[in-house]
Parts: C-alpha cells; structure tokens; sequence
C-alpha cells in the first residue's frame, strides 16, 4: 500500500471547520461532543467510500429498475474504548444495520502502554468490513494494539479512523499494520514529552466525557 493509500486526510471544509471549533479549549463538553459526533458522520462517508455494492430488482411507481444496495455481510463498527465511543454514535446514525465491537484499553500515563480491559466483537469478523475507530492517534501504541486483538479475532479487512493523528502513530501503523488504511481529518504537528498530539485538542475522552 504507498503512503497516498495508507493514510486519507479529509480536507472538506465542514470538518477542518468543524475540527477547529473543537480544539479550542473553551469548547464546553457539550459542543465538544456534538461537534465529534458531527464530523464523524463526514468521516464515515469517507472511510464507507469503498463498501461493495450489488443490485437488486425494485419496482418504482414509473418501472422496474435494478437499483444498487450494500453488498454482503454488516460492517462490523468496532470502537476503541472510551474515546471511541464519541465517534461511534455518529456512523451508526448513518449505518444503523452494523454490528459493534469494544476494545477496552487506556494509555498508562508513564509508560504510554496500552492496558488492556474489556474486548467484545461481532461473529464471522473474517467475512466483514471492520471499521475501528478512536479520535486520537498519538503513539499508535493503543490503535497497534486493539488492530492485534481484532486480528487474532479474525479480522481481515480492517480501516481505522480518528480525529487527529501525529506523525510518530501513523509511522507506527504503517510498520505494525501495513495493510491498515487510516482516514483522519488532519496529520498534525509532532508529540510532546508526555505524548500529547500538538497541537491537538488535549485528551479527548477527558474533554468529551468531562473528566479530568
Ligand atoms: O496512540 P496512543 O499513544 O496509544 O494514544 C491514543 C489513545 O489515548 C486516548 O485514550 P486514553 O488512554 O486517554 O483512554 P480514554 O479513551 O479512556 O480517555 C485515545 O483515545 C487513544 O485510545
Ligand atoms: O493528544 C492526545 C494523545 C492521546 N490521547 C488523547 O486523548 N490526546
Ligand atoms: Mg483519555
């Protein structure tokens, strides 16, 4: 896969807008998460581009016509807990038929690993578009680590979306998950120490859930 094709930035106006809203830091935690679960709508239509189609024969009020639907088995949604979970809501506005999976992991503050704490899938993931998704890819070390999990599981077919990525995760996926597309809305800027994207947003399920 060349890098045009491992990683899709969705520069549409209504997300860079809509992104820039969010990451400043007087957002409330209300806009915060209105505002992801707006763009999440944007991104999905971009990360379902390549969903296969087939057609079907269907009798409008004028003819019969065959007209095209999804093809084959549910997307399966799978949200990395718990930041996840702002971008979940959104796509299955949009595809209300998939079926939903939680990978539970948070990041330990000193070390940047992931820790592992709940994981729950949907059957035949083999035989489905897997779509996980996280608004923050920083490290890679927590996105690396759920893609391991959904493989062993079965997954073949794997996209991941986010939010914001940095280089050093992107970088990371590629080695880890070659053949793992990421679509985000924007490639931003570097780490910091503690392993903040900068200049980001800060931590994203703190500022959506209004914790600290
Ligand atoms: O690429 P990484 O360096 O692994 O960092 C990204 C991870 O950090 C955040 O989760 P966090 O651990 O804060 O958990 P939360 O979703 O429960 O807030 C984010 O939602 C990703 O899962
Ligand atoms: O900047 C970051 C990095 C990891 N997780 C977040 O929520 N924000
Ligand atoms: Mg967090």
């Amino acid at each position: 896969m060349s890098d045009t094709e491992h990683l899709t930035i969705v520069k549409h106006p209504l997300v860079q807008h809509k992104l820039t809203l969010m990451r400043e830091q007087e957002a409330s935690t209300a806009k915060f998460r209105q505002l992801l679960r707006e763009i999440s709508q944007l991104l999905a239509y971009e990360v379902t581009r390549n969903m296969e189609m087939t057609s079907k024969t269907i009798q409008t009020p004028l003819m019969e016509m065959e007209a095209p639907v999804l093809d084959g088995k549910k997307l399966a949604l799978i949200s990395i807990l718990r930041a996840g979970n702002g971008l979940l809501d959104g796509i299955l506005e949009l595809v209300p038929a998939a079926r939903v999976g939680f990978v539970g992991l948070y990041r330990d503050e000193e070390t940047l690993q992931p820790v592992q704490y709940y994981f729950k899938v949907p059957d035949n993931l083999g035989d489905r578009l897997v779509i996980a998704v996280d608004p923050m890819l920083a490290t890679g070390n927590s996105s690396v680590a759920a893609i391991d999990l959904l493989k062993q599981a079965g997954a073949t077919n794997i996209r991941f979306l986010c939010l914001l990525a940095a280089p050093e995760g992107v970088a990371r996926m590629k080695e880890a998950h070659p053949d793992v597309p990421i679509i985000t809305a924007s490639l931003d800027s570097h780490l910091n120490e503690q392993g903040y994207i900068v200049p980001g947003l800060g931590d994203a399920g703190d500022r959506m859930f209004g914790t600290k």
